[in-house]
């Protein structure tokens, strides 16, 4: 299955690049297809095509046509029951029309208001493409996303732009795409509360866009943000630039590429927070070497609150890779009924030396520590999903198998770890993984896995649990003592004997269901030089070619 899927995929990208590069080679106009869209190519170094990014463009049509839905079930419904209230009150709906007869600007207020029913108005929406390239992803957004209203497909560069006009009239788009040159921040701060949805799809990191991004994107707007400077979000080489660009600190960790949706999400919340703004994360994930979010920005500026007791440190012990969070804040009920309390949280959660093994702690953060994902946003995504062509949507059986994960992550549960790592750390053979996770299911606890790593383990099991199984794992299956050494973590975890009972009986419900669904889950990298893309200008027919 997963070979299949492999070589469908191999096989989508380099159709469309060798349409593409021998077209070119032989002088020939060439173009491509993605999705809705295609695009015509005169010369492989003018604008930034990355095919690999098909995923991130697929799944962004998929979730915007998702917030769109729930946007106008919520416009519909609220303007049903302003009719009801109308209704009940006919005096006042009478007094109404006999103003709109009246008065010219009135009535100008009342046709409006009588539009703003109709269908094609409440479902209408607008789209920034902030930083757009080919144009490719607002054509693709303009084909396939019904009720966009208008698209604003922006770009720095003249070329780009240029590009832009010449594909938006090739795929008849004119009157929904807008190009336009000009500096995303710029168009942004010109506009202040102004687009549905903003799409930001830089070279590396989104930091730079994201103060203006949370002000120009409309009350419930969304924001759709990818960043691809990976080594700085999930490495261990840069915690500096990381606390400089997302605000808090980057750890080495098996769970680095969770803690990078984290960081950016941390990163947007903060910057919304100052403008009396709070981020509901719909979708929130890290593919490939990027990472891909869907933020809902709500204007509530008592949601803002909350923002203290979301963020979190985290403690990550150097030795036996044990991990614990210290929320930043704490909320209680207040003293009047249906009111908050906002206080310090207290702490630290852990010793300066950690508990199991006696190494110490590094600290990250802060960081983003409420869900990643909404319930209901990845029902209708995954409903939406189900009947997509796959033949317009290569990567359908991908979108299907990452909404799987990500629905069944435990939403309360930051972070994970990697059954074989950490059986490592005590130079033990792992045990199947669902026979680890019945042990710790059959003590009451809730596991889950992780879109983000194939084999991690999401539980509200504390690690003295955790550890307490593989000591009883390793009662029965001995490691050679010979092979570790005295002062290792390992050495000090298996010194201890273990105090819980621990269940190793096998429980169906240990096989995570997105297993089952038959989907793509974890992608492999199908492809040589697979990453993010150059800029236009560095690229040659070879470099594209080696995509194939
Ligand atoms: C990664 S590409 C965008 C790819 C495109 N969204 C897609 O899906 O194919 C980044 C683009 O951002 C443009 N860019 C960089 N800085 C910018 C800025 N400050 N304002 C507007 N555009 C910018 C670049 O010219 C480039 O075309
Ligand atoms: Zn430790």
């Amino acid at each position: 299955m997963y070979e299949a899927n492999m070589l469908r995929l191999s096989q989508r990208i380099s159709n469309a690049v060798n349409h593409f590069s021998t077209a070119m080679m032989s002088g020939a106009s060439a173009s491509l297809t993605e999705g809705s869209a295609i695009i015509p190519f005169s010369n492989p170094n003018e604008v930034f095509y990355n095919p690999v990014q098909q995923f991130n463009r697929d799944l962004s049509v998929t979730a915007i046509r998702a917030w769109s839905e729930t946007r106008s079930k919520k416009i519909v419904a609220k303007s049903h029951h302003r009719h009801q209230l109308l209704d009940q009150n006919s005096e006042l709906s009478q007094e109404n029309l006999t103003k709109c007869d009246t008065t010219h600007d009135f009535e100008k207020n009342c046709s409006e208001k009588t539009d703003s029913t109709s269908a094609d108005n409440i479902a209408g929406f607008t789209i920034l493409e902030a930083l757009s390239a080919t144009g490719l992803r607002s054509i693709r957004y303009a084909k396939e996303l019904p009720n966009v209203k208008r698209i604003l497909a922006n770009d720095l560069l003249e070329n780009a732009v240029k590009t832009i006009e010449k594909n938006v009239n090739y795929n008849n788009v004119s009157d929904i795409v807008i190009p336009n040159k000009g500096d995303a921040n710029a168009v942004m701060h010109m506009n202040k509360f102004h687009y549905d949805v903003i799409d930001l799809d830089p070279y590396g990191s989104a930091a730079p866009f994201l103060d203006a991004a949370v002000q120009s994107v409309s009350k419930d707007g969304l924001l759709c943000i990818t960043c691809t400077d990976s080594a700085v979000l999930a490495g261990n080489a840069y915690p500096e630039k990381c606390f400089s660009n997302y605000g808090g600190s980057s750890l080495r960790s098996n769970f680095c590429h969770e803690q990078a949706v984290r960081h950016l999400l941390y990163a947007i919340a903060a910057s919304a927070a100052k403008y009396g703004r709070a981020i509901k994360p719909l979708l929130s994930l890290s593919i490939d070497f990027y990472f891909r979010v869907f933020v809902q920005i709500k204007a509530k500026p008592v949601l803002v609150k909350n923002l203290q007791s979301q963020s979190l440190l985290i403690y990550h012990c150097s030795g036996c890779g044990s991990f614990a969070e210290q929320p930043l804040g704490k909320t209680s009920p207040g003293r009047l009924p249906g009111t908050t309390k906002f206080s310090n949280a207290s702490g630290p959660p852990v010793s300066a030396n950690c508990e199991h093994c006696g190494y110490v702690h590094h600290v990250g953060g802060p960081l983003w520590g409420g869900p990643l994902h909404d319930a209901e946003f990845l029902k209708k995504m995954r409903a939406i999903a189900e009947d997509l062509d796959p033949e317009v949507y290569g990567t359908k059986r991908r979108i299907l198998g990452m909404l799987a994960l990500a629905d069944e992550e435990l939403p309360d549960v930051p972070f994970y770890f990697v059954l074989s790592q950490i059986c490592s750390v005590l130079r033990s053979q792992s045990p199947p993984q669902n026979i680890f996770v019945s042990a710790l299911l059959n003590a009451g606890y809730r596991v889950s896995g992780s879109h983000a790593k194939s084999n991690a383990i999401k539980t509200n099991a504390p690690w003295s649990f955790v550890w307490d199984v593989l000591r009883s794992w390793i009662k029965d299956h001995p490691v050679k003592l010979e092979n570790i050494s005295k002062t290792s973590a390992g050495a000090a975890i298996l010194e201890k004997t273990p105090t819980a009972e621990v269940d190793f009986t096998f429980r169906p419900d240990s096989e995570f269901a997105s297993k089952k669904e038959g989907y793509t889950r974890y992608q492999m990298n199908p492809t040589e030089n697979w990453g993010p893309k150059s800029k236009p200008g560095k690229r040659t027919i070879a470099e594209v070619d080696s995509k194939s």
